[in-house]
């Protein structure tokens, strides 16, 4: 086996992402497994790594794999529910990828928005009842509407073909 798709998904959006990037890679050349506490090293050369965004980077499950890590090919994937730019998902990456530890090497990443959980609309739109001139409370509101369809047909065969894109940077 080539390929691993790990993934940490707390509420479903990075595991279709996952699936659809699993799906793109050579038939048999490639596992997907959800990243748990215990989540073993893996033994595979090339490591797509997918996780959905904690507080502006990937999330402590996803960090305790990064921590087994060494001399593997790697490739970010992953989701956030802010997606207003290319810019923010690049900062997301930037610091996920800072956090691998030296002699693991980065061929690509790639983002999309994934939809938030409804009692974080309930949240903004109590900010919006509190004040209702604050733009950010209504900015908040139109990301997160935004974000419910994500990620979507679009963003999964973006997915794919990216995922295309890097096995073929790998096979050379
Ligand atoms: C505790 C928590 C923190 C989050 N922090 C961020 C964040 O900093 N930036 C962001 O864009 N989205 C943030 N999100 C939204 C999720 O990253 C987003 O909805 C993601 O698609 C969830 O993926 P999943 O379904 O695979 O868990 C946060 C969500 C939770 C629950």
């Amino acid at each position: 086996m080539r390929y691993a798709v790990l993934y940490s998904s707390g509420t479903g959006n990075t595991e279709q992402v996952a699936r659809s990037i699993y799906a793109a890679l050579p038939a048999g050349e490639a596992r997907l497994e959800a990243v748990g506490p215990d989540t073993a090293a893996p033994v595979e050369e090339v490591l797509f790594l997918g996780f959905w965004t904690d507080k502006g980077v990937c999330p402590p499950d996803m960090q305790d794999l990064f921590a087994k890590l060494s001399g593997k090919q790697v490739v970010l994937f992953g989701t956030a529910g802010f997606g207003g730019s290319q810019a923010y998902f690049d900062a997301i990456l930037q610091r996920t990828a800072a956090l691998l530890p030296a002699g693991n090497t980065v061929l690509g990443g790639w983002m999309c928005q994934g939809k938030m959980p409804a009692a974080v609309r309930t949240r903004y739109e109590a900010m919006a009842a509190q004040n209702p001139g604050d733009s950010k409370a209504a900015s908040f509101l139109a990301n997160f509407d935004h974000a419910l369809s994500h990620p979507d047909q679009a963003d999964l065969a973006a997915a794919a073909a990216f995922a295309s894109e890097m096995a073929a940077k790998v096979e050379g």
